[in-house]
């Protein structure tokens, strides 16, 4: 080991490093592994950190959690995520509450959520038919907050609510410079953090005095009890509610924005995803007839494939180890990249295709090399969401391609990464009800992203 030299790239640098141009440029990372080959190291925010790309990085370091490598969080995440958050548990105790948490998305609770999802789905797209043209991002914005509020924790129409408002300042001071005074963003998201962390345990208190706890995400962790039989405490169930509503309402609003952009660039691909939901005419959504929708199901991982609303995941080197050659020294920040790896054209033909055919049965690329389809991660700190996340991407999509049509209006849409990403405008487009009546089924699939 004491042979190994670090990767190449640029550590003489200021306090801040790289991070600005990090944060600013979307092919930050793209331009330093052109010039320095998959591994490289820069400096975010003091932190020598090492960016590392492909399957094999990917395998790695997800492989390896809790002996090389362990979870790490900006100061801001942290802080207001709180202390008993389950993504800055480690080890024994984040095995134990993964487990726990969990149950709240176990196929039987997944099932009792598809009515919810469905009637949530109707009453947003019929307001997109009332307004005709809209903004779309932010309306999806609130789609998904209004479900994750009512499915994790029994609120009706969650986005209008005070905790509504107190989450979104709430997220906005996520990735911001933890500097706690009343004016900055951080100040603001940690005050709406203590209102968040009030309103839900009046929630908590209501449901233990009611003695009901619900049928929703929240009834199942309130009933939940650990190996030794115990409930989760207080403290606790607060956090692990936050990060529930916040683990997944950035991420699937990116990933349904995603979809309906590159929907609406690829007219061949949405013919052909609206010919397979015409067998579904009239068929009740369940669990059972989503996953008869095959076309659909590559259709969405292409998505994710191609604009990963995760784009990688940061990890401390806990034990000095090699990878590709190079020395990944303790202390070191090292970053798993899924946008990158996805466009590895040694792992996905033509990757920047968007062609959904690459994931049918007979092409199956994603199944060649492990860990090169990675959006919800892998390993020990795989996405706990993921299938709740696709359940509610097909069922959205389902219900969509059945009903109506879209169509881009004039605008900027180059895609903002941070905190996920997006199109610049907003994704202006015309909305109508387009039954699916005489369609037939198209069968080229396979065209560049615009
Ligand atoms: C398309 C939607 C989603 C994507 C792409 C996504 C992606 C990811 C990724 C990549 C990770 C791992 C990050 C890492 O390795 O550091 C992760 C973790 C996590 N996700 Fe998701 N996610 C999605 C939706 C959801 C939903 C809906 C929920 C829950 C309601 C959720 C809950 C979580 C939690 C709790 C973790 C942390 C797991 C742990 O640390 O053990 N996610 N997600």
């Amino acid at each position: 080991m004491s042979s190994l030299t670090t990767p190449p790239g640029q550590l003489r640098l200021p306090l801040l490093g790289e991070t600005l141009a990090f944060l600013r440029d979307p092919d930050f990372a793209k331009k330093r592994h052109r010039q320095y080959g998959p591994i490289f190291k820069t400096q975010l925010l003091g932190n020598p950190t090492v960016f590392l790309k492909g399957a094999a990085a990917n395998d790695f370091v997800l492989s390896h959690e809790n002996q090389f490598f362990v979870v790490s969080w900006p100061p801001s995440v942290k802080r207001l995520l709180g202390p008993l958050s389950l993504a800055l548990q480690t080890g024994a105790l984040h095995l134990q509450r993964r487990k726990l948490l969990a149950q709240a998305f176990q196929p039987r609770a997944l099932a009792g959520y598809v009515p919810v999802l469905a009637a949530i789905s109707e009453q947003y797209l019929e307001r997109w038919v009332a307004l005709e043209t809209l903004t779309w991002y932010p309306e999806l914005r609130n789609y998904t907050f209004d479900i994750a509020g009512k499915l994790l924790i029994g609120l009706d129409d969650a986005a209008q609510t005070e905790l509504g408002h107190w989450f979104a300042t709430w997220c906005e001071g996520l990735f911001s410079l933890p500097l706690r005074l009343p004016w900055t963003r951080f100040g603001k998201a940690f005050r709406c953090r203590e209102q968040l962390l009030t309103g839900l345990e009046t929630l908590i208190r209501e449901r233990q005095q009611a003695g009901s706890q619900g049928s929703d995400a929240l009834g199942v962790l309130l009933r939940a009890r650990d190996e030794d039989g115990q409930p989760l405490g207080l403290e606790e169930l607060k956090d692990q509610v936050l990060l529930l509503l916040f683990a997944g309402h950035e991420t699937l609003t990116s990933a349904l924005a995603s979809f309906c952009l590159l929907l609406a660039q690829h007219p061949a691909v949405k013919d052909r995803a609206r010919a397979e939901q015409s067998q579904f005419r009239g068929v009740p959504l369940s669990l059972e007839t989503l996953k008869q929708m095959t076309y659909l199901e590559q259709v969405l991982k292409e998505v994710l494939r191609c604009i990963a609303p995760v784009g990688g995941g940061f990890r401390q080197v806990l034990q000095s180890c090699e990878f590709g050659g190079f020395l990944l020294p303790q202390g070191w920040s090292v970053l798993y990249e899924i946008n990158l790896t996805h466009q590895d054209s040694e792992l996905f033909l033509a990757p920047e295709q968007f062609d959904p055919g690459r994931f049918s049965p007979e092409r199956a690329e994603d199944k060649v090399k492990p860990f090169s389809h990675v959006p919800f991660g892998g390993g020990v700190r795989e996405c706990l969401g993921k299938e709740f996340a696709r359940l509610e991407l097909k069922l959205f999509a389902a219900k969509l391609l059945q009903g109506y049509d879209w169509s881009l209006l004039p605008q900027d849409l180059t895609l903002v990464t941070v905190p996920t990403p997006h199109p610049k405008d907003g994704l202006k487009v015309r909305f109508y009800r387009q039954p699916l009546q005489g369609l037939s089924a198209a069968t080229d699939s396979s065209v560049p992203m615009a």
